[in-house]
């Protein structure tokens, strides 16, 4: 599978085309859009969050409820809209209007795209910059990933993901027995934490962010259970499914680092407490007495659930402004702000179990074919019996 996002942050709509999905899903808007609700909650969400209602149109691709095989199109709409019509409207203005709107943006964020994409495509208005470069696009990814998780979910995998971290304060509690307990806990805290005093602690610090007029960043989880050995390969650079993974979660806006099962730890330990042994049993053919390295060797699942980190900054836009340069006057300003999330670290926590889900579903399909569901399942319920005698 494949996909397209387009859509500006404040535009009339963000949209996705993806193809390359099976026929036979049965796939209806409630699927995506209890995830696109997930990503827009989540403590230390800003006020542009009161404004949107998160709600998928699929206009092509699904007919009665069931994939038909072509292309797929997901379309949600910004409700914000209406408040930028004018902005951000197609037709020439004039500078005298476009200053009098105030939205011309002249002066690049620190930690922000808008200087280097405002260089890299020549906008002396660097909304042109802002306009795409904003999360809001993790929308339709999010949609995508939504897709995604109802393929795995058809073929026995699940996806959840938890919060680790929020400015310093670590999750002690972290165990879970089965994926669907990880994600109702997760979800029953308003920081997605299953430490419940740490979601108290991380609530505060977000709150005392907020009055400092600072931003706070933290790190996440995602964990995909009942993966098939073998998704991924060894055989080429580009087809090692942690590196896909990886590449994804890097490239969720304002993620700067990323761990699969242990990660940087593994640099720090001798490699007898990093390597998971092999046992066979009748009843669940191979398995790990731990899970150190993730659910990955060699660029391939090895049948133990997929475990990945991924790290993010503490937002950029401050309300205790960073200085910063007009590139009009060349003068120094301190940036202010009209509104911006305090910390989105759960909002973000979604947005990488979706796209994680996207590359486990896409290695799913790469193996076991692409044309229709049951063909799919059939494939890979013979690939668990297989593995399991192998
Ligand atoms: C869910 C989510 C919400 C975000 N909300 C904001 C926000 O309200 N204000 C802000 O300055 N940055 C926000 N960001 C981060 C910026 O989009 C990001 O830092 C910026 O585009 C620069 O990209 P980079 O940090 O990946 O280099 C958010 C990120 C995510 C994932
Ligand atoms: C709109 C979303 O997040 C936005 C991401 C974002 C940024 O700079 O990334 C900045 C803010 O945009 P605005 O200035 O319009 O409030 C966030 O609200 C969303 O997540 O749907």
């Amino acid at each position: 599978m494949r996909f397209l996002t387009a859509g500006e942050s404040h535009g009339p709509q963000l949209t996705a085309i993806i193809e390359g999905v099976p026929a036979q899903l049965p796939l209806l808007a409630e699927d995506i859009d209890r995830e696109l609700a997930r990503r827009q909650g989540g403590y230390g969400r800003g006020r542009r969050m009161q404004i949107e209602k998160d709600r998928v149109q699929i206009v092509s691709g699904v007919r009665h409820g069931m994939t038909t095989g072509a292309p797929i199109t997901f379309v949600v709409e910004n409700k914000d809209w209406k408040n930028w019509t004018k902005i951000m409207g197609a037709e020439p203005i004039s500078e005298e209007e476009a200053e009098k709107m105030r939205r011309k943006l002249t002066r690049p964020r620190p930690g922000h795209a808008d200087l280097n994409g405002a260089i890299k495509y020549g906008h002396r208005d660097m909304r042109n910059v802002l306009e795409r470069s904003s999360a809001r696009e993790t929308t339709v990814r999010v949609a995508c990933g939504a897709l995604a998780k109802v393929i795995l979910k058809a073929c026995g995998i699940e996806v959840a993901g938890h919060v680790r971290e929020i400015g310093g304060i670590r999750a002690e509690e972290t165990n879970y027995a089965t994926i669907q307990e990880l994600q109702k806990r997760s979800e029953e805290s308003p920081v997605r934490c299953l430490d419940e005093d740490a979601s108290k602690k991380m609530m505060a610090a977000i709150d005392k962010a907020k009055q400092d007029g600072d931003s706070i960043g933290g790190i996440v989880e995602v964990v995909v259970a009942g993966v098939p050995i073998g998704l991924g390969s060894h055989v080429h650079y580009d087809r090692k499914l942690d590196g896909k993974i990886a590449g994804a979660v890097m490239s969720i806006n304002a993620f700067k680092g990323v761990e699969i099962g242990i990660g940087f730890e593994a640099a720090r330990l001798p490699g007898s407490q990093v390597h998971d042994e092999i046992t066979w049993s009748e009843e669940e053919g191979y398995k790990r007495k731990t899970n150190r390295l993730g659910g990955f060797e060699g660029g391939m699942t090895n049948g133990m659930p997929i475990v990945v980190k991924g790290v993010m900054k503490p937002i950029p836009t401050l309300y205790k402004p960073l200085q910063s340069v007009d590139i009009d006057s060349k003068e120094p300003f301190a940036a202010g702000v009209e509104r911006s999330d305090s910390c989105a670290v759960p909002a973000a926590s979604v947005v990488c179990e979706n796209v994680v889900a996207w590359e486990v579903a896409n290695a799913l399909l790469d193996t076991f074919g692409s044309d229709q569901l049951p063909l799919i399942q059939a494939a890979v319920e013979r690939h668990h019996a297989a593995s399991k005698e192998f």
